[in-house]
């Protein structure tokens, strides 16, 4: 129905911040920790809450079960897939959830219209944070930028495995490899891991790359991917083009030397050059 539609959109942003809720009180965790199917009222008392909030609680539980956070069987509430996603010592996607629901990037959302009726190219972000892009409020508001890395990380922490093993015999025959606006170095963590004898580097703005993991099994670049990349045998993009408008792609991967000879996509935000 028409109405169900407009409803399941406007107030969707329930179910996301159901999700953040779930993941500041950490419940993924105590029912992990619980070590079997965990009723409310348990739930309830680990966290804890006061005894008049538990039928609340059971409402939240209610949602996060249908949209299969959680699973839901006579003796309590079990961890799902999804939900073990979240778990910190797993993906950790708990911090992509506190990076999407940064109240301050939150609430510019519902200027969207302003910035649709101006003229010229600034974006939204731009528009609220006095003219700072994107890359510029992450660098200055140490919070945001830490929960930036974080989700990154977690992200990769999910796919990384499976990305790796999907494409296993294009890393056959590479010498070296650099992950271009490769963040903190979770995603080329996990490539030079799986072929030790592949030379890896991580790139990306200083005071990104500053903050880098350490670790010996790759190098870490610091620079800007529109002045120039390090040359390599193979480029690695993830997540970054979607981040750019045509001309400045067409401007990053100008920069990306040898030129692509073959170009590999994996779900929306992979590509690979080679
Ligand atoms: C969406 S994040 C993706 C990070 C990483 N590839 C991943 O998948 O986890 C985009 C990355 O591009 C980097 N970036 C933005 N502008 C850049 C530039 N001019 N030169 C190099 N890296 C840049 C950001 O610092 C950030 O780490």
């Amino acid at each position: 129905m028409d109405i169900t539609r407009i409803h399941n959109l406007d107030l969707s942003y329930i179910s996301t911040f159901a999700l953040r809720c779930a993941v500041d009180l950490d419940i993924t965790g105590l029912i992990q920790a619980y070590g079997r199917p965990m009723p409310l009222n348990e739930l309830a008392r680990s966290i804890p809450i006061p005894p008049e909030k538990d039928s609340m609680l059971g409402r939240l539980m209610t949602l996060l079960v249908n949209k299969g956070i959680f699973a839901q069987s006579e003796a309590g509430y079990q961890l799902t897939p999804a939900s073990e996603l979240i778990l910190t010592e797993g993906s950790n996607m708990g911090a992509n959830v506190r990076f999407t629901t940064y109240a301050e990037v939150i609430k510019i959302w519902s200027r969207l219209s302003e910035v649709l009726k101006e003229s010229g190219e600034r974006s939204l972000f731009e528009k609220v944070f006095d003219g700072k892009n994107f890359w510029e409020f992450t660098k200055e508001t140490p919070e945001y930028g830490k929960l930036f890395d974080n989700a990154m990380a977690s992200l990769s922490n999910a796919l990384m495995r499976e990305l790796i093993q999907s494409y296993q015999p294009i890393f056959d025959g590479l010498n070296n490899l650099v992950d271009v606006g490769g963040g903190t170095g979770t995603a080329v963590k996990f490539i030079a891991e799986a072929f030790p004898r592949l030379r890896c580097t991580v790139f990306d703005l200083p005071h990104v790359v500053a903050k880098a993991l350490k670790s010996e099994s790759f190098d870490v670049v610091a620079g800007d991917m529109f002045e120039k990349i390090p040359p390599a045998d193979a480029i690695f993009l993830k997540s970054v083009l979607h981040d750019w408008n045509k001309e400045d792609c067409v401007r990053i991967l100008k920069r990306c030397k040898p030129a692509p000879l073959k170009f590999y996509s994996w779900l929306r935000p992979v590509f690979w050059f080679k």
